[in-house]
């Protein structure tokens, strides 16, 4: 589903963070990355979400070559992956309500009619009551706001999914339930899974395979 050969990226031409990584994740595959803070996993996974442009190496996503990256990214391409950052309050717009944060994607997608009748559904399968729609990000927890992230993530039903330390801020029960949604989720749509973390106990549980940073294949 997604193949990384000899990535090299960074932010400063003299200082790459992320340096000749090669990794794969096969259809329906669950892999996890581990490595220490800093070491470039998060750069990585948005090279592999088509956010963030390579200075060197290739993606293929679902087999086809990656036609562009950020905002030239093709949609068809973009799609494919959802994405979960660590922190919900950078990732979320502020200004929208909860609702139109997981409905976004569909809209843009042109299925404003699937977003009315979806964003309940993927509201409720992440345990979000209905009641807190209308909140803003300012007026929810943090367990509450990446529930919404979730569902925005997997709103498109995307054939990856990349997991950037998702539960990291989050308390044993909530992660317990986020993870549960994304195996249900992965169980109904055979969707594969990158998740990148810290927590070496959790991703053994989670994940078909560890990566240890650095990794080579
Ligand atoms: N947008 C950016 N602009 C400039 N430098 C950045 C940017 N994002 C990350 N970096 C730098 O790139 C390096 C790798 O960061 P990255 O977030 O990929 O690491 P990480 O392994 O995910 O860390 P952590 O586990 O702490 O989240 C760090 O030195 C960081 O300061």
């Amino acid at each position: 589903m997604l193949e990384l050969r000899g990535i090299t990226a960074g932010y400063d031409r003299h200082h790459p963070v992320v340096r000749d990584v090669s990794l794969r994740v096969g259809d329906g595959e669950a892999v996890g990355l581990l490595g220490p803070s800093g070491c470039g996993k998060s750069t990585l996974a948005k090279v592999a979400a088509l956010l963030h442009r390579p200075w060197s190496g290739t993606v293929h996503l679902a087999g086809e070559p990656a036609r562009g990256f950020r905002h030239r990214a093709p949609r068809e391409q973009r799609t494919r992956v959802g994405v979960v950052f660590q922190q919900p309050r950078l990732a979320a717009d502020p200004r929208l309500t909860l609702r139109d944060l997981i409905a976004e994607p569909l809209r843009a997608t042109g299925r404003a009619r699937a977003a009315d009748r979806e964003t309940g559904e993927l509201a409720a399968a992440v345990g979000l009551g209905g009641g807190l729609l209308a909140r803003r990000p300012h007026e929810v927890s943090d367990g509450q706001l990446q529930r919404a992230c979730l569902a925005r993530a997997l709103s498109l039903r995307p054939g990856l999914l990349i997991c950037d330390e998702m539960t990291a801020m989050l308390d044993a029960s909530t992660t317990a339930a986020l993870v549960a949604v994304v195996e249900e989720y992965r169980r109904r749509t055979g969707a594969a899974l990158l998740a990148v973390g810290h927590d070496r106990v959790l991703l053994r549980r989670w994940c078909d395979r560890v990566l240890e940073y650095p990794v080579t294949g």
